[in-house]
């Protein structure tokens, strides 16, 4: 019996993708006027997130966030409600201003390797159908948010458990792409 909370859509078994996914609604979670995102396409690079700044659920360790490409998202509903919730990140977290959900995050920064791609919570839809996350990013950083040390252990036991393999930054293919980025703004590559 394994009693870690990580995360409910991770506690309770992944659930995998429909095929022929092709996207849906977030909501934010006001029981009124809730905030209404639509996203015209399946994520890509779903992962549970350990770092301090994505969104989690009350409770919960980690976020579930993947990106989806910025034009396949609008803002149908309350956008009034929507507020950045720090302009000088890399990721403009786009949240509810009255229940704090995270409705769309947005790289501005041209020139970063991500510049093109939103983050979002697929949690936050009433629909199923979504990709299931396929590893954890920045696990080390749970301890900044008051995980004891000491746990890390179990914590990566058990990621690994339910199939997500645990890195302290991004997977080596994200991070792989993102150092390919450098090179080629640095000419070391050939562009594109
Ligand atoms: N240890 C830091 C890591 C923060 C971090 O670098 N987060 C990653 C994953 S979301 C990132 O790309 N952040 C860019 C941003 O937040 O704008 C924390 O937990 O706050
Ligand atoms: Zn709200
Ligand atoms: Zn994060």
């Amino acid at each position: 019996m394994n009693t870690l909370k990580l995360h409910p859509a991770l506690d309770n078994g992944l659930q995998p993708a429909a095929a022929n996914f092709t996207g849906g609604t977030l909501q934010c979670l006001c029981a009124t006027d809730k905030v209404e995102v639509k996203i015209d396409a399946q994520t890509l690079h779903n992962h549970a997130c350990g770092c301090s700044k994505c969104w989690k659920p009350q409770n919960a360790t980690f976020a579930v966030i993947a990106v989806v490409p910025r034009d396949k998202v609008s803002v149908t509903a309350h956008g009034e409600k929507l507020a950045i919730v720090d302009e000088t990140a890399t990721i403009q977290r786009h949240a509810c201003k009255q229940c704090h959900a995270h409705l769309f995050g947005r790289i501005e920064n041209k020139d970063h390797a991500f510049y093109g791609l939103d983050f979002v919570h697929t949690e936050l839809s009433p629909q199923s159908g979504w990709a299931a996350p396929s590893f954890a990013a920045f696990v080390s950083s749970i301890i900044e948010t008051g995980t004891p040390p000491a746990q890390m252990k179990a914590i990566r036991e058990r990621l690994r458990s339910i199939g997500l393999e645990p890195y302290d930054c991004l997977s080596p293919d994200l991070m792989d792409a993102m150092a390919t980025h450098v090179a080629k703004q640095k000419g070391l590559l050939p562009a594109a």
